[in-house]
């Protein structure tokens, strides 16, 4: 069964809001905010949630934009990760025991402390294009093999 989890991407025109991550899986890496859905809560309200938490912000316009999962050699756990972008929130940045966030302009994105897969489908994102993946990784910083969709619908 995989293990369901969440990713919010704050825009506000050319900026995006990503967060550095300070502790736990994806430490030290700059990503969007997100994480494990409860049982008893809806993916998207799980985004919400972790949205603020997170960061502080409050939002209820969540799109869904794209799917990812992942498999990393010899974890038997996938991870399936439900992307989701909003341009409309309230409340005021502020950092977390998680996360410190930070406004990037979406023409210089900081690639090399992400995820690397997040320079694959990024563009897509940055493009208006719903989109799907499958990674292969061995360890956290090495992809073996990936498939990438643009989609219509998710
Ligand atoms: C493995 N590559 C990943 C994983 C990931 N997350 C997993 C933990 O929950 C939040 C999203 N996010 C990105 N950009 N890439």
């Amino acid at each position: 069964m995989n293990k369901i989890l969440t990713l919010v991407l704050v825009r506000d025109g050319k900026r995006i809001l990503l967060g550095m991550k300070k502790r736990g899986f994806g430490e030290g890496r700059w990503n969007g905010f997100g994480g494990k859905v409860e049982k008893q809560e809806t993916i998207i309200d799980g985004a919400k949630r972790e949205l603020r938490e997170e960061c502080g912000l409050v939002s209820n316009i969540l799109e869904k934009i794209g799917l990812l999962k992942f498999e990393f050699v010899g974890d038997p756990q996938l991870l399936e990760v439900h992307v989701f972008t909003t341009e409309q929130f309230t409340g005021a940045v502020e950092e977390s025991s998680e996360m410190r966030p930070e406004w990037f302009d979406t023409t210089n994105i900081p690639f090399d402390k992400m995820w690397p897969d997040d320079k694959l489908w990024f563009p897509l994102y940055l493009k208006g294009q719903k989109f799907s993946g499958y990674f292969l990784f061995q360890g956290h910083d090495n992809i073996l093999k990936y498939t990438l969709d643009e989609v219509d619908d998710l």
